[in-house]
């Protein structure tokens, strides 16, 4: 090999992949009873490292399917997602979990929290799932989220917006390179829902590649680009003009 292409072949061996997130041509196809539905009809996108892409649409257009497929909780019928350099998609469900593991945060409607556990065991069975010694402490986690004054609290404890935070805080324990969150906005009040998205604003300045479903524009307004879902296909894709940054509520 010639010295310019040793050279360039190093540069592209440590050049980061700013694409941390990928999805080519994703199809979800579900059969329920005589019931035929293609959820996803053939979803391309990209999330780059440092970037926060909202994707919004109607009731049943497909969005939750496609974080899930994103996620690897589910496996589309076709096309392929890829994490950096490697595929999540098509692979046994416990190499899934892995990957899933280390790269990949993910806050669900459901606030991916278990009922009988405090909020700091939570997120210390979240770390568990990695190998190795996680790089940010549960008590840590909890401080962010300032809950850390919560950390024997149960989750039936908590309110709709401590629950909120609390469920963001396990999505962050292993600091993954990518954080992918189901309505994380919901149904909470006009100030939580700033606190919410500041730290999910904080997470993309710390170069995560950040990915919202949502129904929220004060969400919308936060994103670097929104890319819309109409029956299972991307409708349309739009960068934001003047994003509004959220107040610095936390640092
Ligand atoms: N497990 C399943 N089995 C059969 N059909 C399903 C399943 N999950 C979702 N669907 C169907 O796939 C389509 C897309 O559903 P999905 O939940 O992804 O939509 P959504 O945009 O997230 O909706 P919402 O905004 O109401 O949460 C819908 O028609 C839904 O009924």
């Amino acid at each position: 090999m010639a010295d310019h292409q040793r050279l360039l072949h190093l540069a592209v061996m440590v050049m980061p992949d700013e694409r941390i997130l990928t999805a080519r041509e994703l199809y979800r196809f579900y059969r329920a009873d005589e019931e035929e539905t293609l959820a996803l009809r053939g979803v391309s996108l990209q999330v780059q490292r440092g970037e926060t892409l909202a994707v919004v649409g109607p009731s049943g257009s497909g969005k939750s399917t496609l974080l899930a497929c994103l996620a690897g909780l589910d496996e589309p019928s076709g096309g392929e997602v890829r994490v950096g350099g490697l595929r999540i998609s098509h692979r046994p469900e416990t190499e899934r979990a892995r990957l899933r593991a280390r790269h990949i945060g993910v806050l669900l409607q459901t606030r991916n929290l278990l009922p009988h556990v405090s909020i700091r065991d939570n997120i210390r069975l979240a770390q568990r799932a990695t190998a190795g010694r996680p790089a940010v402490s549960a008590q840590e986690l909890l401080g962010q989220v300032e809950l850390a004054e919560r950390t024997h609290a149960l989750p039936r404890q908590l309110s709709g917006g401590e629950l909120a935070r609390a469920g963001l805080a396990v999505a962050l324990a292993n600091s993954p390179d990518i954080l992918l969150a189901d309505e994380p906005t919901g149904e909470l009040d006009g100030e939580t829902e700033q606190v919410v998205l500041t730290l999910l604003r904080n997470r993309a300045a710390q170069g995560c590649a950040v990915l919202i479903v949502t129904h929220s524009a004060e969400a919308v307004r936060v994103a670097d680009r929104v890319i819309g879902l109409e029956d299972g296909r991307t409708v349309g894709a739009a960068v934001v003009p003047e994003r509004q940054e959220a107040p610095d509520v936390i640092g």
